[in-house]
Protein backbone atom coordinates (compact mmCIF):
# COMPACT_ATOMS: atom_id res chain seq x y z
CA UNK A 1 0.00 0.00 0.00
CA UNK A 2 1.44 3.21 -1.10
CA UNK A 3 1.14 6.01 1.34
CA UNK A 4 0.97 9.55 0.53
CA UNK A 5 3.67 11.93 1.84
CA UNK A 6 2.36 13.96 4.65
CA UNK A 7 2.83 17.76 4.08
CA UNK A 8 2.61 20.12 7.38
CA UNK A 9 0.16 22.75 7.51
CA UNK A 10 0.99 26.21 5.72
CA UNK A 11 -0.30 28.44 8.70
CA UNK A 12 -2.43 31.39 7.77
CA UNK A 13 -1.82 33.71 11.13
CA UNK A 14 -4.93 35.90 11.09
CA UNK A 15 -8.60 35.73 10.15
CA UNK A 16 -9.33 38.40 8.35
CA UNK A 17 -10.47 38.79 4.76
CA UNK A 18 -6.97 38.23 3.38
CA UNK A 19 -5.96 35.70 5.75
CA UNK A 20 -9.50 34.03 4.93
CA UNK A 21 -8.96 34.12 1.51
CA UNK A 22 -5.26 33.35 1.62
CA UNK A 23 -6.44 30.32 2.87
CA UNK A 24 -8.86 29.25 0.43
CA UNK A 25 -6.39 29.83 -2.14
CA UNK A 26 -3.98 27.55 -0.48
CA UNK A 27 -6.46 24.94 -0.05
CA UNK A 28 -7.76 24.65 -3.13
CA UNK A 29 -4.84 24.03 -4.67
CA UNK A 30 -4.66 20.97 -2.21
CA UNK A 31 -2.50 22.26 0.67
CA UNK A 32 -3.30 21.17 4.19
CA UNK A 33 -3.57 24.91 5.87
CA UNK A 34 -4.41 26.09 9.50
CA UNK A 35 -6.07 29.36 9.92
CA UNK A 36 -4.98 31.19 13.51
CA UNK A 37 -6.49 34.27 15.03
CA UNK A 38 -5.78 35.73 18.19
CA UNK A 39 -9.62 36.61 18.17
CA UNK A 40 -12.09 33.68 18.81
CA UNK A 41 -14.69 35.30 16.49
CA UNK A 42 -14.45 37.56 13.36
CA UNK A 43 -13.97 41.33 14.41
CA UNK A 44 -17.16 42.01 13.03
CA UNK A 45 -15.87 45.52 12.24
CA UNK A 46 -16.76 47.33 8.96
CA UNK A 47 -13.32 48.88 8.35
CA UNK A 48 -13.09 47.85 4.04
CA UNK A 49 -15.89 49.15 2.08
CA UNK A 50 -14.26 49.11 -1.74
CA UNK A 51 -12.76 46.35 -3.79
CA UNK A 52 -11.82 47.12 -7.55
CA UNK A 53 -12.40 44.67 -10.20
CA UNK A 54 -8.98 43.39 -10.49
CA UNK A 55 -8.78 42.42 -6.86
CA UNK A 56 -12.31 40.46 -7.34
CA UNK A 57 -9.62 38.04 -9.80
CA UNK A 58 -8.58 36.89 -6.19
CA UNK A 59 -12.00 36.56 -5.04
CA UNK A 60 -12.92 34.07 -7.73
CA UNK A 61 -9.88 32.37 -7.61
CA UNK A 62 -11.24 31.66 -4.10
CA UNK A 63 -14.62 30.41 -5.18
CA UNK A 64 -16.98 33.27 -3.36
CA UNK A 65 -17.00 36.02 -6.41
CA UNK A 66 -20.64 35.36 -7.04
CA UNK A 67 -21.55 35.24 -3.23
CA UNK A 68 -19.77 38.60 -2.98
CA UNK A 69 -21.02 39.98 -6.04
CA UNK A 70 -24.81 39.37 -4.46
CA UNK A 71 -23.74 41.29 -1.20
CA UNK A 72 -21.97 44.21 -3.00
CA UNK A 73 -23.19 47.40 -5.12
CA UNK A 74 -21.54 48.44 -8.01
CA UNK A 75 -19.85 52.22 -7.25
CA UNK A 76 -19.91 55.34 -9.78
CA UNK A 77 -16.38 56.93 -9.44
CA UNK A 78 -14.44 59.03 -7.53
CA UNK A 79 -15.65 62.91 -7.61
CA UNK A 80 -13.40 65.25 -6.33
CA UNK A 81 -14.98 68.66 -4.64
CA UNK A 82 -14.15 72.07 -3.74
CA UNK A 83 -15.10 73.33 -0.38
CA UNK A 84 -18.43 74.70 -1.55
CA UNK A 85 -19.21 70.56 -3.21
CA UNK A 86 -18.55 71.88 -6.97
CA UNK A 87 -16.87 68.65 -8.61
CA UNK A 88 -13.31 69.29 -9.25
CA UNK A 89 -12.73 66.39 -11.06
CA UNK A 90 -14.08 62.74 -11.46
CA UNK A 91 -13.04 59.68 -12.40
CA UNK A 92 -15.99 57.24 -13.14
CA UNK A 93 -15.92 53.78 -12.62
CA UNK A 94 -18.23 51.32 -15.18
CA UNK A 95 -21.29 50.00 -13.10
CA UNK A 96 -21.67 47.12 -15.89
CA UNK A 97 -19.52 44.89 -16.68
CA UNK A 98 -16.21 46.02 -17.22
CA UNK A 99 -12.62 44.21 -18.65
CA UNK A 100 -13.31 41.80 -16.29
CA UNK A 101 -16.64 41.31 -16.41
CA UNK A 102 -17.56 43.02 -13.05
CA UNK A 103 -18.30 46.19 -12.21
CA UNK A 104 -14.93 48.06 -11.78
CA UNK A 105 -15.68 49.45 -8.48
CA UNK A 106 -17.75 47.75 -5.87
CA UNK A 107 -19.13 49.03 -2.02
CA UNK A 108 -19.67 46.05 0.57
CA UNK A 109 -20.09 45.97 4.59
CA UNK A 110 -17.05 44.12 5.22
CA UNK A 111 -18.84 42.04 8.09
CA UNK A 112 -20.92 40.08 4.97
CA UNK A 113 -17.40 39.93 3.29
CA UNK A 114 -16.27 37.88 6.48
CA UNK A 115 -19.44 36.06 6.79
CA UNK A 116 -19.33 34.81 3.27
CA UNK A 117 -15.37 34.10 3.34
CA UNK A 118 -16.08 32.34 6.88
CA UNK A 119 -18.77 29.74 5.40
CA UNK A 120 -16.63 29.03 2.63
CA UNK A 121 -13.75 28.00 4.92
CA UNK A 122 -15.92 26.04 6.68
CA UNK A 123 -17.07 23.95 3.55
CA UNK A 124 -13.62 23.67 2.39
CA UNK A 125 -11.79 20.76 3.05
CA UNK A 126 -8.33 20.96 4.61
CA UNK A 127 -8.55 24.14 6.32
CA UNK A 128 -8.26 23.72 10.46
CA UNK A 129 -9.36 27.33 11.77
CA UNK A 130 -8.27 27.88 15.60
CA UNK A 131 -9.82 31.56 17.13
CA UNK A 132 -8.39 32.90 19.76
CA UNK A 133 -4.91 31.69 19.36
CA UNK A 134 -1.67 34.14 19.34
CA UNK A 135 1.76 32.98 17.51
CA UNK A 136 4.64 33.95 20.05
CA UNK A 137 7.45 32.31 18.04
CA UNK A 138 8.87 30.87 14.57
CA UNK A 139 11.88 29.24 14.32
CA UNK A 140 13.15 28.04 10.99
CA UNK A 141 14.55 24.85 9.79
CA UNK A 142 15.45 23.38 6.13
CA UNK A 143 11.76 23.80 4.55
CA UNK A 144 9.59 24.07 7.37
CA UNK A 145 9.05 26.47 10.30
CA UNK A 146 8.14 26.08 13.84
CA UNK A 147 5.38 28.39 14.75
CA UNK A 148 4.96 28.82 18.82
CA UNK A 149 1.47 29.13 19.46
CA UNK A 150 -0.53 30.18 22.71
CA UNK A 151 -4.33 29.71 23.46
CA UNK A 152 -5.51 33.30 24.77
CA UNK A 153 -7.86 31.78 27.21
CA UNK A 154 -5.72 29.45 29.32
CA UNK A 155 -2.24 30.76 28.38
CA UNK A 156 -1.33 27.11 27.07
CA UNK A 157 1.42 26.62 24.50
CA UNK A 158 2.42 24.50 21.82
CA UNK A 159 4.62 23.96 18.81
CA UNK A 160 2.45 23.37 15.39
CA UNK A 161 5.20 22.38 11.75
CA UNK A 162 3.94 24.14 9.35
CA UNK A 163 5.58 23.93 5.68
CA UNK A 164 5.37 27.74 5.32
CA UNK A 165 3.49 30.88 7.46
CA UNK A 166 2.05 34.07 6.15
CA UNK A 167 1.70 36.58 8.41
CA UNK A 168 -1.92 38.20 7.14
CA UNK A 169 -2.15 39.09 11.06
CA UNK A 170 -3.05 43.43 9.87
CA UNK A 171 -1.50 46.66 11.24
CA UNK A 172 0.27 45.31 14.47
CA UNK A 173 1.47 42.13 12.72
CA UNK A 174 3.24 39.84 15.14
CA UNK A 175 4.36 38.11 12.60
CA UNK A 176 6.50 40.90 10.68
CA UNK A 177 8.00 41.96 14.00
CA UNK A 178 9.11 38.22 14.03
CA UNK A 179 10.80 38.10 10.93
CA UNK A 180 12.38 41.51 12.16
CA UNK A 181 10.16 43.22 9.34
CA UNK A 182 9.91 47.57 10.11
CA UNK A 183 7.56 49.55 8.41
CA UNK A 184 8.83 52.35 6.35
CA UNK A 185 6.68 55.49 6.08
CA UNK A 186 5.82 57.12 2.91
CA UNK A 187 3.83 59.77 4.08
CA UNK A 188 2.79 61.69 7.32
CA UNK A 189 -0.03 59.55 9.87
CA UNK A 190 -3.39 61.62 9.65
CA UNK A 191 -6.19 61.74 12.21
CA UNK A 192 -10.06 61.09 10.90
CA UNK A 193 -13.01 60.43 12.22
CA UNK A 194 -14.83 57.75 10.90
CA UNK A 195 -18.31 57.57 10.99
CA UNK A 196 -20.64 54.44 9.99
CA UNK A 197 -24.41 55.12 9.14
CA UNK A 198 -27.61 53.83 8.03
CA UNK A 199 -31.06 55.25 7.12
CA UNK A 200 -34.62 54.59 6.69
CA UNK A 201 -34.88 55.36 3.84
CA UNK A 202 -32.00 55.65 0.61
CA UNK A 203 -30.11 59.46 0.09
CA UNK A 204 -30.20 60.76 -3.43
CA UNK A 205 -26.69 61.23 -3.48
CA UNK A 206 -24.32 60.30 -6.64
CA UNK A 207 -23.33 56.46 -6.09
CA UNK A 208 -19.81 57.10 -5.78
CA UNK A 209 -16.99 58.33 -3.72
CA UNK A 210 -17.26 62.08 -2.92
CA UNK A 211 -14.15 63.62 -1.53
CA UNK A 212 -14.50 66.95 0.15
CA UNK A 213 -10.98 68.91 -1.26
CA UNK A 214 -11.14 71.48 1.81
CA UNK A 215 -8.17 72.26 3.64
CA UNK A 216 -10.25 73.36 6.39
CA UNK A 217 -12.63 70.44 6.83
CA UNK A 218 -11.75 67.29 4.28
CA UNK A 219 -14.20 65.09 4.15
CA UNK A 220 -15.52 61.98 2.30
CA UNK A 221 -18.49 60.73 2.12
CA UNK A 222 -20.17 57.27 0.10
CA UNK A 223 -22.85 55.20 0.43
CA UNK A 224 -21.62 51.69 1.01
CA UNK A 225 -23.90 48.88 0.60
CA UNK A 226 -27.95 48.80 1.63
CA UNK A 227 -28.80 51.08 4.00
CA UNK A 228 -25.07 52.12 5.18
CA UNK A 229 -23.01 55.30 4.58
CA UNK A 230 -19.66 56.07 5.20
CA UNK A 231 -18.39 59.87 6.50
CA UNK A 232 -15.05 60.40 7.16
CA UNK A 233 -13.08 63.83 8.06
CA UNK A 234 -10.02 65.04 9.42
CA UNK A 235 -9.89 66.20 12.20
CA UNK A 236 -7.97 69.33 13.37
CA UNK A 237 -5.31 69.95 15.83
CA UNK A 238 -6.38 69.42 19.04
CA UNK A 239 -9.72 68.34 17.97
CA UNK A 240 -10.68 64.53 18.46
CA UNK A 241 -13.84 62.24 17.65
CA UNK A 242 -15.60 63.39 20.90
CA UNK A 243 -15.60 67.23 19.61
CA UNK A 244 -17.39 65.87 16.27
CA UNK A 245 -21.00 64.17 17.89
CA UNK A 246 -23.91 65.98 18.12
CA UNK A 247 -25.04 68.97 16.60
CA UNK A 248 -21.64 69.35 14.92
CA UNK A 249 -21.69 65.96 13.12
CA UNK A 250 -25.08 66.66 12.29
CA UNK A 251 -24.20 69.99 10.50
CA UNK A 252 -20.84 68.07 8.57
CA UNK A 253 -23.23 65.60 7.38
CA UNK A 254 -25.89 67.73 6.12
CA UNK A 255 -24.77 69.30 2.62
CA UNK A 256 -24.59 65.46 1.91
CA UNK A 257 -28.25 64.84 3.10
CA UNK A 258 -27.12 62.63 5.72
CA UNK A 259 -28.16 64.46 8.72
CA UNK A 260 -30.55 62.51 10.14
CA UNK A 261 -29.01 59.28 9.24
CA UNK A 262 -28.62 56.91 12.51
CA UNK A 263 -24.56 56.77 13.83
CA UNK A 264 -23.57 53.21 13.70
CA UNK A 265 -20.31 53.43 14.47
CA UNK A 266 -18.43 56.88 15.24
CA UNK A 267 -13.90 56.28 15.39
CA UNK A 268 -11.11 58.54 15.63
CA UNK A 269 -8.72 56.54 13.02
CA UNK A 270 -4.88 57.21 12.21
CA UNK A 271 -4.39 56.99 8.55
CA UNK A 272 -0.84 55.85 7.77
CA UNK A 273 1.34 55.45 4.15
CA UNK A 274 3.79 52.41 5.01
CA UNK A 275 4.48 49.48 3.38
CA UNK A 276 7.46 47.15 4.84
CA UNK A 277 11.16 46.92 4.36
CA UNK A 278 10.80 43.23 4.08
CA UNK A 279 8.50 40.49 3.12
CA UNK A 280 10.14 37.25 3.47
CA UNK A 281 12.27 35.47 5.85
CA UNK A 282 12.95 32.00 4.31
CA UNK A 283 9.26 30.17 4.43
CA UNK A 284 7.74 33.15 6.66
CA UNK A 285 5.97 36.34 4.21
CA UNK A 286 3.91 38.69 4.83
CA UNK A 287 0.82 39.91 3.05
CA UNK A 288 -1.77 42.35 3.60
CA UNK A 289 -1.77 45.59 6.24
CA UNK A 290 1.28 43.36 7.85
CA UNK A 291 3.22 44.62 4.90
CA UNK A 292 1.33 47.84 4.13
CA UNK A 293 -1.30 50.56 5.36
CA UNK A 294 -3.07 53.09 3.08
CA UNK A 295 -4.67 56.38 3.56
CA UNK A 296 -7.98 55.38 2.51
CA UNK A 297 -8.52 57.99 -0.66
CA UNK A 298 -8.17 55.53 -3.49
CA UNK A 299 -9.77 52.54 -1.99
CA UNK A 300 -6.74 50.05 -2.46
CA UNK A 301 -6.36 48.75 1.10
CA UNK A 302 -8.20 45.27 1.12
CA UNK A 303 -7.88 45.39 -2.69
CA UNK A 304 -3.79 45.35 -2.52
CA UNK A 305 -4.01 42.97 0.29
CA UNK A 306 -6.16 40.12 -1.87
CA UNK A 307 -3.77 40.85 -4.94
CA UNK A 308 -0.91 39.88 -2.38
CA UNK A 309 -2.34 36.42 -1.52
CA UNK A 310 -3.09 35.86 -5.03
CA UNK A 311 0.23 36.44 -6.41
CA UNK A 312 1.56 34.69 -3.55
CA UNK A 313 -0.61 31.07 -2.84
CA UNK A 314 0.51 29.56 -5.94
CA UNK A 315 4.31 30.19 -5.57
CA UNK A 316 4.04 29.23 -1.95
CA UNK A 317 2.02 25.49 -3.25
CA UNK A 318 5.20 25.27 -5.82
CA UNK A 319 7.70 25.85 -3.67
CA UNK A 320 6.00 23.68 -0.66
CA UNK A 321 5.39 20.73 -3.09
CA UNK A 322 9.03 21.09 -4.38
CA UNK A 323 7.78 21.92 -7.90
CA UNK A 324 9.86 24.94 -7.87
CA UNK A 325 12.72 26.05 -5.50
CA UNK A 326 13.12 28.60 -2.43
CA UNK A 327 13.89 31.38 -4.37
CA UNK A 328 10.78 31.67 -6.03
CA UNK A 329 9.67 33.00 -2.62
CA UNK A 330 11.89 36.04 -3.42
CA UNK A 331 9.96 37.44 -6.48
CA UNK A 332 6.91 37.86 -3.66
CA UNK A 333 8.33 41.37 -2.35
CA UNK A 334 10.36 41.99 -5.31
CA UNK A 335 6.77 42.35 -6.67
CA UNK A 336 4.74 43.24 -4.38
CA UNK A 337 6.87 45.71 -3.11
CA UNK A 338 7.26 48.64 -5.89
CA UNK A 339 3.16 47.70 -6.56
CA UNK A 340 2.35 48.54 -2.75
CA UNK A 341 4.30 51.81 -2.67
CA UNK A 342 3.08 52.91 -5.87
CA UNK A 343 -0.95 52.48 -4.81
CA UNK A 344 0.09 54.13 -1.34
CA UNK A 345 1.43 57.32 -2.67
CA UNK A 346 -1.27 57.64 -5.19
CA UNK A 347 -3.16 57.51 -2.10
CA UNK A 348 -1.29 59.96 -0.21
CA UNK A 349 -1.62 62.56 -2.85
CA UNK A 350 -5.08 62.34 -3.08
CA UNK A 351 -4.91 63.06 0.37
CA UNK A 352 -2.77 65.68 -0.03
CA UNK A 353 -5.26 67.37 -2.79
CA UNK A 354 -8.04 66.94 -0.32
CA UNK A 355 -6.38 68.35 2.61
CA UNK A 356 -3.19 70.65 1.24
CA UNK A 357 -3.95 74.18 3.07
CA UNK A 358 -3.04 77.70 3.52
CA UNK A 359 -2.05 79.84 0.69
CA UNK A 360 -0.26 77.27 -1.14
CA UNK A 361 -3.72 75.40 -1.77
CA UNK A 362 -4.61 75.97 -4.88
CA UNK A 363 -0.60 75.08 -6.69
CA UNK A 364 -1.51 71.69 -4.48
CA UNK A 365 -3.89 70.80 -5.81
CA UNK A 366 -3.23 71.75 -9.80
CA UNK A 367 0.09 70.14 -9.32
CA UNK A 368 -1.19 66.84 -7.98
CA UNK A 369 -3.94 66.53 -10.51
CA UNK A 370 -1.17 67.62 -13.11
CA UNK A 371 0.95 64.77 -11.64
CA UNK A 372 -2.26 62.04 -11.71
CA UNK A 373 -2.38 62.89 -15.20
CA UNK A 374 1.29 63.12 -16.63
CA UNK A 375 2.45 59.70 -14.69
CA UNK A 376 1.20 56.96 -16.87
CA UNK A 377 0.82 54.75 -13.93
CA UNK A 378 -1.47 57.00 -12.12
CA UNK A 379 -3.31 58.09 -15.14
CA UNK A 380 -4.46 54.51 -16.09
CA UNK A 381 -5.15 54.62 -12.34
CA UNK A 382 -7.69 57.23 -12.28
CA UNK A 383 -8.95 57.10 -15.61
CA UNK A 384 -9.20 53.18 -16.00
CA UNK A 385 -8.79 51.42 -12.80
CA UNK A 386 -6.29 49.63 -13.61
CA UNK A 387 -3.09 49.44 -10.65
CA UNK A 388 0.68 49.50 -11.70
CA UNK A 389 2.21 46.60 -13.77
CA UNK A 390 4.16 44.69 -11.75
CA UNK A 391 7.82 45.60 -12.07
CA UNK A 392 10.17 43.58 -14.53
CA UNK A 393 12.02 40.66 -12.71
CA UNK A 394 12.21 36.92 -12.88
CA UNK A 395 8.26 36.13 -13.70
CA UNK A 396 7.81 39.39 -15.60
CA UNK A 397 9.17 39.97 -19.19
CA UNK A 398 8.90 43.61 -20.14
CA UNK A 399 11.16 43.04 -22.82
CA UNK A 400 9.88 44.37 -26.40
CA UNK A 401 6.69 46.43 -27.27
CA UNK A 402 4.61 43.43 -26.73
CA UNK A 403 5.82 43.02 -23.09
CA UNK A 404 6.20 46.29 -22.14
CA UNK A 405 2.49 46.74 -22.96
CA UNK A 406 1.29 42.97 -21.13
CA UNK A 407 3.84 41.48 -18.91
CA UNK A 408 2.78 42.38 -15.16
CA UNK A 409 -0.70 43.28 -16.12
CA UNK A 410 -4.05 41.49 -15.56
CA UNK A 411 -5.22 39.15 -18.61
CA UNK A 412 -8.64 40.41 -18.94
CA UNK A 413 -11.34 37.84 -18.01
CA UNK A 414 -12.97 37.86 -21.15
CA UNK A 415 -16.06 35.77 -22.44
CA UNK A 416 -15.24 32.77 -24.53
CA UNK A 417 -16.71 29.89 -26.02
CA UNK A 418 -15.31 26.45 -25.45
CA UNK A 419 -17.09 23.11 -26.75
CA UNK A 420 -20.19 24.97 -27.26
CA UNK A 421 -20.60 26.71 -23.68
CA UNK A 422 -19.76 29.82 -22.67
CA UNK A 423 -17.43 30.88 -19.98
CA UNK A 424 -14.52 33.02 -18.83
CA UNK A 425 -11.24 32.50 -20.19
CA UNK A 426 -10.24 32.00 -16.66
CA UNK A 427 -12.34 29.09 -16.40
CA UNK A 428 -10.04 27.67 -19.48
CA UNK A 429 -6.37 29.27 -18.43
CA UNK A 430 -6.83 26.65 -15.46
CA UNK A 431 -4.46 26.77 -11.91
CA UNK A 432 -1.35 26.65 -14.61
CA UNK A 433 0.74 28.64 -16.71
CA UNK A 434 -1.24 28.92 -19.76
CA UNK A 435 -0.32 30.69 -23.28
CA UNK A 436 -2.98 32.52 -24.79
CA UNK A 437 -2.73 32.78 -28.63
CA UNK A 438 -4.89 34.53 -31.73
CA UNK A 439 -5.46 31.73 -33.89
CA UNK A 440 -7.50 33.52 -36.57
CA UNK A 441 -10.74 35.20 -36.67
CA UNK A 442 -13.01 35.52 -33.43
CA UNK A 443 -10.91 32.72 -32.18
CA UNK A 444 -8.08 32.58 -29.81
CA UNK A 445 -5.80 29.68 -28.36
CA UNK A 446 -5.37 28.43 -24.77
CA UNK A 447 -2.19 25.68 -23.83
CA UNK A 448 -2.18 24.79 -20.63
CA UNK A 449 -0.16 21.45 -19.70
CA UNK A 450 1.21 21.22 -22.96
CA UNK A 451 -3.03 20.76 -24.14
CA UNK A 452 -3.79 23.51 -26.87
CA UNK A 453 -7.31 24.34 -27.13
CA UNK A 454 -9.39 26.67 -29.53
CA UNK A 455 -11.70 28.97 -27.85
CA UNK A 456 -13.86 31.44 -29.39
CA UNK A 457 -13.53 35.06 -28.28
CA UNK A 458 -17.11 35.97 -28.07
CA UNK A 459 -16.44 39.61 -27.96
CA UNK A 460 -13.02 40.09 -29.78
CA UNK A 461 -11.97 41.59 -26.37
CA UNK A 462 -9.55 38.84 -26.69
CA UNK A 463 -8.19 39.42 -30.09
CA UNK A 464 -8.23 42.80 -29.52
CA UNK A 465 -6.44 42.91 -26.40
CA UNK A 466 -3.64 41.26 -28.10
CA UNK A 467 -3.91 43.40 -31.44
CA UNK A 468 -3.50 46.64 -29.61
CA UNK A 469 -0.20 45.36 -27.79
CA UNK A 470 1.28 44.38 -31.05
CA UNK A 471 1.21 40.42 -29.76
CA UNK A 472 0.69 37.14 -31.17
CA UNK A 473 0.35 35.69 -27.64
CA UNK A 474 0.56 36.36 -24.14
CA UNK A 475 2.35 33.81 -21.60
CA UNK A 476 -0.10 33.70 -18.37
CA UNK A 477 0.37 32.84 -14.35
CA UNK A 478 -1.76 31.26 -12.25
CA UNK A 479 -2.49 34.30 -10.78
CA UNK A 480 -3.54 35.67 -14.45
CA UNK A 481 -0.93 38.23 -14.58
CA UNK A 482 0.88 38.28 -17.80
CA UNK A 483 4.48 36.90 -17.42
CA UNK A 484 5.70 37.88 -21.27
CA UNK A 485 3.97 38.16 -24.41
CA UNK A 486 5.35 38.24 -27.98
O1 LIG B 1 -10.66 54.83 -7.31
C1 LIG B 1 -11.65 54.17 -7.04
O2 LIG B 1 -12.32 53.62 -7.90
C2 LIG B 1 -12.05 53.97 -5.58
C3 LIG B 1 -12.25 55.23 -4.87
C4 LIG B 1 -12.51 55.08 -3.40
C5 LIG B 1 -13.15 54.00 -2.88
C6 LIG B 1 -13.38 53.92 -1.52
C7 LIG B 1 -12.96 54.90 -0.68
C8 LIG B 1 -12.31 55.99 -1.21
O3 LIG B 1 -11.93 56.97 -0.35
C9 LIG B 1 -12.08 56.08 -2.56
Amino acid sequence: MSSQPVVPPVVVVGAGPVGATAALLLARRGLPVLLLDRRPHPSGLPRAVHLDDEALRALADAGVVEEFLAVSRPMAGLRLLDARHRTLAEFRRTGGAGRHGWPQASMFHQPDLERLLRAAIDRTPGIEVCGGEEIVGLADADRSVTVTVVERATGRRRDVVASAVLGCDGANSTVRGLIGARMRDLGRPDRWLVVDLRTRVPLPVWPGVHQVCDPDRAATFMPVSGDRYRFETRLRTGEDAADLTGPALTELLAPFGAQDAEVVRAAEYVHRAQVTDRWRRGRVLVAGDAAHLTPPFVGQGLALGLRDVHQLAWKVAAVVTGAAGEDLLDTHGAERGPHARALVRLAALVGRLMTGGGAGAVPVRRAALTAVARVPALAAYATESRTPPLRPGPLVDRRGRAGRRLAGTLVPRARVRAGGQECRIDDVLGSGTAVVASAGPGCVAVTTGGRRTEVEDVDGALTCWLREAGARFAVVRPDRVVRAAG
